[in-house]
């Protein structure tokens, strides 16, 4: 199979979607890797070691686009890689289509297969694709609200931890999955108060096992949520309905009880956000205020973090993608469940439910499990 893997075109992407060591696992298997000059610099991995590895490499994301059979790539097909998408080719990435209408019209339209990272799901529901970025974007959303909290940066000017004889900070969690667990393990480390909410009793029941004192595992409901916002210094978004768009939690009216300059971590923006006032915003102009509370709502926070990523990202996604092109994409759909779970779209039609509905839109159910 023609593999490709075009540099990444999102503002502050630093992540590239196959390491040397991938290219050399699929040209060991007599597969062609072809890689865009200058995919990997923003990791720091040099088209020499991509070309020492096997791959053939290529000027331009066109030739990729035009050539691979199967696409591999880090974020969702930006506007200006819509026009390169060829019928019937794979692209294997982060798609989050519940978050964008015109994305999802645009891919529909290419006649691409969109195999989504976020939507591979194993046995027990668990989302293996995703989770390495959650853990990096889960770490990363109390050291962002740490930095927004500075004054400088128009927060109320709190130190995480306090220092003795003056409070520590208050964090609400709002999810206690990937995200969740991970934002809450590192405030804890900082000495903040902690909350982190769920509607799963057993998920807060393994949290409230593993959590030191300093994190109060509570059922998220419309009281409790209002109770914490009031005292809150710092609020994290990290709830997910896998494939739907983020249902939302805080409304505008709710801003008005949270203190003034108090900080907003919308982690879970790639699939809407759960917070009314959430908008997706970039690395290079992260924040925005409304009703004097600092809103941070990056869509690709791990990209900041290039190196780190790259590696964790795709320690988990190879082996999924030596399967497609060993078996072939509609094998391997067929035979292995993860993936037909991530075939969001096939043929031109919508093959994931959440999706379906969250647009209106047909759903086919070609792999089997509507
Ligand atoms: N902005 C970015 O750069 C990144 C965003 N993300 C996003 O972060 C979000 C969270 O991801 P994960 O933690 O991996 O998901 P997860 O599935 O591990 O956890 C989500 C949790 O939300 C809980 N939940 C659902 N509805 C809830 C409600 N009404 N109240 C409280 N909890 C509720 C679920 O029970 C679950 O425990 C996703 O949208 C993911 O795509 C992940 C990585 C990077
Ligand atoms: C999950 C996601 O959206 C990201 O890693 O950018
Ligand atoms: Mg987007």
């Amino acid at each position: 199979m023609i593999i490709g893997v075009p540099r990444e075109v999102k503002q502050d992407e630093y992540r590239v979607a196959m390491l040397p060591v991938g290219v050399e696992e699929l040209a060991n298997r007599g597969h062609t890797v072809l890689v865009e000059a200058g995919a990997g610099l923003g990791s720091g991995l040099a088209d020499h070691d991509y070309l020492r590895a096997g791959c053939e490499l290529v000027a331009t994301a066109k030739e990729v686009f035009e050539r691979a059979e199967l696409v591999v790539k880090v974020k969702e097909p930006q506007e200006s890689e819509w026009p390169l998408l060829r019928a019937g080719q794979a692209l294997f990435t982060y798609f989050h289509f519940a978050a964008d209408r015109k994305l999802t019209e645009a891919v529909l339209t290419s006649d691409v297969t969109a195999i989504a990272y976020e939507t591979l799901s194993d046995a027990k529901g668990q989302l293996p694709l995703l989770t390495p970025m959650s853990e990096v974007a889960g770490r990363m959303s109390i050291q962002e609200g740490a930095k927004y909290l500075e004054r400088p940066q128009m927060g109320r000017g709190i130190l995480l931890g306090g220092v003795p004889g003056v409070a520590p900070a208050n964090i609400l969690i709002l999810g206690g999955g990937v995200v969740g667990a991970n934002a809450a393990k590192i405030a804890a480390g900082f000495n903040a108060n902690v909350a982190i909410l769920d509607i799963n009793v057993d998920r807060l029941r393994y949290l409230a096992d593993v959590m030191p004192p300093n994190v109060d595992c509570l059922f998220s409901d419309r009281h409790t949520i209002a109770e914490q916002l009031d005292r809150a210094d710092l609020v994290v978004g990290a709830v997910l309905i896998p494939g739907a768009k983020a249902p939302c939690l805080i409304r505008r009216e709710h801003l008005k009880t949270m203190k003034s300059g108090s900080v907003i971590i919308d982690v879970a923006i790639d699939q809407g956000g759960c917070i009314e006032t959430s908008k997706p915003t970039s690395h290079n102009d992260p924040t925005y205020i409304v009703d004097e509370v600092v809103h941070y709502c990056v869509t690709n926070m791990p990209g900041a973090v290039g190196r780190t990523s790259t590696y964790a990202l795709c320690n988990v996604t190879l082996p999924w993608v030596i399967q497609l092109a060993q078996r072939g994409i509609e094998s391997a759909a067929k035979e292995l469940p993860p993936l037909a779970r991530a075939i969001n779209m096939h043929g031109g039609k919508v093959t994931n439910a959440a999706v379906a509905e969250t647009f209106d839109l047909e759903l086919s159910d070609q792999f089997g499990r509507g």
